[in-house]
């Protein structure tokens, strides 16, 4: 039963200095400091429960995403947070149709992340209450229910609501047995923690010698800075993990669109699956263009990772311009938008490979991954998402990973919820791990 009203809603801008070991670079990000805008809910209700969430964001402008999470907090402070759940769709709304801070999105930027970082505070504390993990209560949720959290504005030409309340009915069948079988497999992933750009050749062959002992079958690689190091490091890494094994690149972004198609030409004999991210996130037509091109190659393209929302998401699908679907906990609004994005890719057919790493993404996105299996895809062909093994260590309920499979979280929420150690250490400039450094370099 939900309860409470909201009376406290705290901002912390946390930053993890990954920067200093590499971890995280990639061809446009070369000194990523995983970071997070992290939001705490509480309300008056005698069960003292807290609504964690957060945003995922790369060290500097963290700050702006707190002065967004700050500028919404009225629309949540004194709401019942049964009103807010019993309308999800009209909350949402609400939220991402602010008369004045539409103009700083609308439903894109830093006003965007912040709205995914309430939110997901919004669903830690309704699936706490219910005492269940975030994918559980999904799974449970009637699909009517369901589907009231999702905004359909701007989707409709392409997914009615009664044809994503079609998808969720046929999705009932056998809901029962995936159910039980994530309970004893788990949903299959892939490592990027092998092959950050700014890693050494002999960190790279250790981290994939050691990572195929550990049972991972899947490696994605960062490419796209500089041809003649793409080539050693992708034929390092096929020498190590063999010529069967699944191997992905991922540009960040870095090429126009036929610099894209001729890069990835002579990457081809190392046999990618995708190439991710190949040019600007917002260029649909490019990415078609290099499907097409790619498509004899016997290479797909992937992106999403930095897809502001459900209606860029519909033009790619539309478009026939990505091949595998990368959804984010945090760069969409929440759960209610990622739903409508897992129903769309559905109902195209494509699969969806979620994007997960930095600080926390593991942690939130497995929950919709599971529940996409259970309810929605009811399929893991072509499936399987990111694992980054970097800052669980700062989580209350940190992901597991078994046989190279995430294992359905078990505790209540969202898993979005961070070690108040962690919280007090890594707030920026104040905590501790700032602090030192900070002093160290002069500041
Ligand atoms: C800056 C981030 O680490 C980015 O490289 C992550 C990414 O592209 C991925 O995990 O995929
Ligand atoms: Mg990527």
């Amino acid at each position: 039963m939900v309860r409470g009203r909201i009376s406290r809603l705290s901002v912390h801008d946390l930053r993890f200095p990954t920067s200093l070991e590499g971890h995280g670079s990639d061809a446009m990000h070369t000194d990523p400091d995983y970071s997070a805008a992290y939001v705490v809910l509480e309300t008056d209700a005698e069960d003292g429960l807290k609504g964690c969430g957060l945003t995922f964001t790369l060290g500097k402008g963290t700050e702006v995403v707190v002065c967004a999470v700050n500028a919404l907090a009225p629309h949540l402070l004194n709401k019942d947070l049964g009103d807010i759940v019993g309308d999800f769709r009209g909350f949402y709304r609400q939220l991402t149709s602010d008369g004045q801070l539409r103009w700083i999105g609308p439903e894109k930027g830093a006003v965007h992340l912040a709205t995914a970082a309430v939110l997901n505070a919004v669903w830690d504390l309704w699936a706490k209450q219910e005492g269940k993990p975030l994918w559980k209560l999904l799974v449970d949720m009637d699909p009517r229910m369901l589907l009231s959290c999702i905004d359909f504005r701007y989707i409709t030409d392409v997914l009615t609501e009664e044809e994503a309340y079609e998808i969720l009915q046929k999705g009932q069948v056998g809901k029962k047995e995936r159910e039980e079988q994530m309970q004893t497999q788990g949903y299959p992933a892939y490592t990027t923690s092998c092959a950050w750009l700014g890693y050494t050749d002999t960190r790279l062959t250790q981290l994939c010698s050691e990572a195929l002992k550990d049972g991972w079958t899947r490696f994605k690689v960062k490419v796209g800075a500089d041809l003649q190091d793409d080539i050693r490091r992708c034929r390092l890494i096929r020498n190590v993990i063999g010529p069967e094994k699944t191997l992905m690149m991922d540009a960040n972004q870095r090429w126009d669109v036929p610099e894209a198609v001729e890069w990835m030409a002579k990457l081809a004999e190392f046999k990618p699956l995708w190439i991710e991210e190949p040019t600007c996130p917002d260029d649909i037509l490019g990415h078609a263009a290099i499907s097409k091109a790619l498509a004899p190659l016997g290479i797909g393209v992937a992106t999403g990772e930095q897809c502001h929302n459900r209606v860029i998401f519909k033009q790619l699908l539309q478009a026939k311009a990505l091949q595998f679907l990368q959804i984010d906990s945090c760069r969409l609004g929440s759960v209610n938008e990622n739903l409508s994005v897992l129903l769309m890719a559905k109902k195209f057919g494509v699969p969806v490979c979620p994007h997960a790493g930095g600080v926390g993404l593991c942690e939130l996105v497995q929950h919709l991954i599971i529940f996409d299996f259970i309810s929605v895809s009811a399929s893991l062909k072509d499936r399987m998402c990111e694992y980054v093994d970097h800052l669980h260590e700062h989580f209350k309920y940190p992901v597991v990973i078994r046989k190279a499979c995430y294992m359905p979280p078990k505790d209540a929420g969202y898993s979005t919820e961070m070690k108040e150690e962690s919280v007090r250490q890594h707030q920026y400039p104040d905590g501790e791990v700032w602090k030192e450094l900070l002093a160290a370099q002069g500041n």
